[in-house]
């Protein structure tokens, strides 16, 4: 059987040669694989690559050395469109197209030429506790964890195979955060959805995922089930998130 999504070899160079770094790389040879549906928590301290990593995924950043391939495919095979339909990326800071709620939330639909489900995005909305909003109201009044909210239903509209969530719930009160991640956690368990999910919330890494990914001096180095991540944490010293 094809795996899933495979990340091979993949090295990506600082943007800015003069800058003084101490490696030419920002990240280099990645090498992972998801196999079939699983819940991935990529952790590491800040600036490791992490968000670049997913966008590179997400096919939002080039890439200097390595491959990526989705279902068997590799991004050669498939044009960016039917990619990005496959596996959607949720920026940390959403970004609201002009226009109304209703406007952000059909507008995906329309690039991608699918129908818009009314009904998927009245329960998305209601199961991210967003079902007091008024559709007609303009996208860019909206709070920055609505804005974060509607961005997330804006992509799960899509009905991606796997999800590349960016500290998405980074600006939601506590309550909104379990909402989300309940929501993620449900969608993996009936429709199979697979997610690579940045945080530095260990406490969200231990309830959400079932395989860690730490990246550490441009490297990935621990990919292992979360039980052990963090049964071995406490000795591992130099695990920082
Ligand atoms: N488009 C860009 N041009 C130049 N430098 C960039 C660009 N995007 C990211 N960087 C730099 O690459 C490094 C890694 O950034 P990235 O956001 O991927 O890290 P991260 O691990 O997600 O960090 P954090 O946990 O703080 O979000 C940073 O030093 C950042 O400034």
């Amino acid at each position: 059987m094809k795996a899933l999504l495979e990340l091979k070899n993949l090295t990506k160079n600082y943007w800015d040669t003069n800058e003084k770094n101490s490696r030419p790389f920002l990240f280099a040879h990645i090498t992972a694989t998801i196999q079939s549906p699983e819940r991935i928590a990529l952790l590491g301290k800040s600036g490791q690559g992490k968000s670049t990593l997913l966008r590179v995924l997400a096919l939002l950043e080039s890439i200097d050395s390595g491959e990526v391939r989705l279902k068997g495919l590799s991004t050669k095979d498939i044009d960016t469109r039917a990619w990005r339909m496959n596996i959607a990326y949720v920026a940390q800071q959403s970004v609201m197209l002009p226009g109304t709620i209703m406007d952000n939330l059909t507008t995906v639909s329309n690039l991608h030429n699918r129908a818009f489900d009314e009904s998927s995005a009245r329960c998305l909305m209601k199961d991210v506790g967003l079902e007091h909003l008024e559709w007609g109201k303009q996208a860019i009044d909206l709070s920055g964890g609505e804005k974060q909210r509607v961005a997330l239903v804006r992509s799960l509209l899509l009905k991606p195979s796997i999800l590349l969530l960016d500290e998405v719930t980074a600006s939601l009160d506590q309550q909104s955060k379990e909402y989300v991640e309940q929501l993620l956690l449900k969608l993996h368990m009936e429709e199979a959805t697979s997610f690579i999910w940045v945080t530095h919330d260990t406490e969200q890494a231990k309830k959400i995922s079932e395989r860690i990914w730490y990246m550490e001096d441009g490297k990935l180095t621990i990919d292992t089930k979360t039980k052990q991540f963090f049964e071995n944490r406490n000795s591992v010293c130099s695990v920082t998130l």
